[in-house]
């Protein structure tokens, strides 16, 4: 595996690449991770090759938000993506991705006003500048994002439509720890006590979401099943948001017949944890 962090190291890389399937990532890099790396191998084969980002991207994190401390942890990550089989990390530093004079960014006027984007203004146009940038850089012709960022993988497919960026997207399911708790790399800010209450969220998600296969398909009822769940073991929460929405468009829905999603984020404290589950018949 060929660690590279420099742009002109990249460009030379690309020249002899050939077809080219990637997974971007901040790094802290854990199961979920792994496994996206792992379908990125099955995808490309002997032939391919199979290229991964490690870059924790200041643009999209808020004044008040874990930038300084969010887990680098570069040599374990390193070996994760090689164990997952990566041909190829790009690890490059802050400058080396960002001018320091730069001036042109990319805004996101309607799927990140929604869920995560709501709460975390200008985060979507952060990801989705540098997801452009890792994408002219890397020229991949594939790319794969976890469902655990359902909103992020929705706004990804929306960038590569409007900007018609020649980038197949692929959408991997949530990985998650034997009691439901999606894995992410913001899990280790957890106290054991709240190590302890986080699987309520997925057990919310999906005592709403066995409701809706018994039939119950009005928004209102799903999210009271979902509040007495999580006022009953989740008291170390508090709630950022709970939606039922489009799983494609990310509009509110009253009554959820077919293509839904339920989307939370929950502050455990320093944490702020995400997860969703699709409605699909
Ligand atoms: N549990 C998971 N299962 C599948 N994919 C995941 C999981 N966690 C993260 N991913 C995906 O990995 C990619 C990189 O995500 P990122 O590096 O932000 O990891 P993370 O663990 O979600 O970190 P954070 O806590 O910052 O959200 C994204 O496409 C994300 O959706
Ligand atoms: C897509 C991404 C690598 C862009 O920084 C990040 O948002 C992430 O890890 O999900
Ligand atoms: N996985 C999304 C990256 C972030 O929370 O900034």
């Amino acid at each position: 595996m060929t660690l590279i962090e420099t742009v002109k190291e990249l460009r030379a890389w690309r020249k002899a690449a050939g077809r080219v399937i990637f997974v971007p990532t901040m790094g802290a890099l854990h199961e979920g991770h792994a496994s996206l790396i792992r379908e990125a191998r099955q995808m490309a084969g002997p032939e391919a090759t199979v290229a991964s980002s490690i870059f924790v991207n200041p643009l999209q994190f808020g004044p008040n938000e874990d930038f300084d401390r969010y887990p680098r942890t570069l040599e374990a990550d390193l070996a994760l993506c090689q164990e997952a089989g990566a041909d190829m990390v790009f690890a490059p530093t802050v400058p080396e991705v960002y001018h320091a004079d730069r001036s042109i960014q990319i805004l996101e006027s309607s799927l990140s006003k929604a869920l995560c984007g709501a709460s975390r203004p200008g985060h979507f146009d952060g990801v989705c500048t540098v997801v452009a940038k890792l994408f002219n850089l890397v020229q991949p012709d594939e790319a794969v994002f976890g469902k655990k960022d359902y909103q992020q993988l929705a706004i990804i497919r929306r960038l590569v439509r409007d900007l018609n960026f020649p980038v197949e997207i692929h959408g991997i399911e949530t990985v998650r720890e034997a009691d439901g708790l999606a894995m992410s790399s913001r899990n280790r800010y957890l106290s054991a006590a709240e190590r302890a209450q986080a699987p309520a969220l997925y057990a919310a998600l999906s005592q709403a979401r066995a409701a809706w296969k018994d039939g119950v398909t009005g928004s209102r009822r799903l999210l009271e099943i979902l509040h007495q769940t999580l006022a009953a073991s989740a008291s170390l929460g508090r709630k950022d948001y709970i939606s039922i929405v489009d799983r494609h468009t990310l509009q509110p829905l009253d009554l959820v017949q077919n293509n839904g999603l339920i989307a939370l984020a929950v502050f455990f404290d320093k944490a702020r944890l995400i997860d969703n589950v699709e409605l699909i018949r």
